[in-house]
């Protein structure tokens, strides 16, 4: 389980010796349970991505407790936090950041190759998962090959093969004509649903935050809670 409590982060903006303190968090609370999926709903600027690289523990917020599972994120040098994230979250973004250079296969295999699991382990996980993203055929397939669904479908793929508790989406459909935008929506519930991670989506859309189970609506650097979807 995720906890925000009393949030507060500040940019200082302008000429040196002229800055201006632009506040862009202000008291925030969240909750993001175990198997929920939490969308943060905003305008550009409102503060969205400034959650969320303090959600991940990429930037130290001014005020205010990040817990994960009662661990508190902001108590933690970089060093801790980098590791904390390794173990605890994937990442899955707008423009997928696949390696050009590497297959859909090597693309996925890439973290657990980095984490230094042996061949044998990676194989049978890879295969396993390239079957439940619908990607065994087009495993051999550069990104440059691929079409921008199947290229997010491999970047999810990449979020999931570490088994990470939690998977923070940034616009995952953003780049997505309304088709395929679907089709990956899908594909999270169904993530969420068959392995029970928690994800947490950003999204300056109403539709793609209405999947979620938490819905949160940014506004100049003020959160509300705005429902809950009741799951049958
Ligand atoms: N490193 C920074 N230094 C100064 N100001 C910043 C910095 N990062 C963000 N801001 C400001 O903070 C505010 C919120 O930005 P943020 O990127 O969090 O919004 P957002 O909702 O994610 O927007 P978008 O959907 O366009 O990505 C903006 O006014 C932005 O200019």
């Amino acid at each position: 389980m995720i906890e925000v409590k009393g949030l507060s982060h500040s940019f200082r903006v302008g000429k040196k010796g002229k800055e201006t303190e632009v506040p862009v968090l202000k008291e925030l609370t969240l909750k993001a349970q175990d198997e929920e999926i939490v969308s943060i709903v905003g305008r550009s600027g409102s503060g969205k991505s400034t959650l969320l690289h303090i959600l991940a523990g990429f930037l130290q917020p001014d005020a205010g407790r990040v817990l994960v599972d009662g661990t508190d994120l902001t108590a933690m040098n970089e060093a801790q936090r980098a590791a904390f994230r390794l173990e605890r979250f994937g990442f899955v973004f707008q423009n997928f950041q696949l390696m050009p250079g590497l297959t859909a296969y090597e693309n996925i295999e890439l973290p657990l190759t980095l984490k230094g699991v042996p061949a044998a382990e990676r194989k049978r996980k890879v295969v396993e998962l390239l079957e439940n993203t619908g990607l065994t055929e087009i495993s051999g397939h550069y990104p440059n090959e691929l079409s921008g669904g199947q290229q997010q479908r491999v970047g999810i793929a990449r979020a999931l093969i570490t088994e990470p508790p939690v998977i923070f989406a940034d616009e995952p459909t953003g780049s997505l004509d309304s088709e395929t935008e679907q089709d990956i929506l899908n594909l999270i519930l169904s993530l969420n649903r068959k392995y029970g991670i928690t994800f947490v989506i950003i999204t300056h859309d109403d539709e793609v935050a209405a999947i979620a189970n938490r819905q949160y609506r940014m506004h100049d650097g003020e959160l509300t809670e705005g429902g809950l979807r009741h799951v049958v």
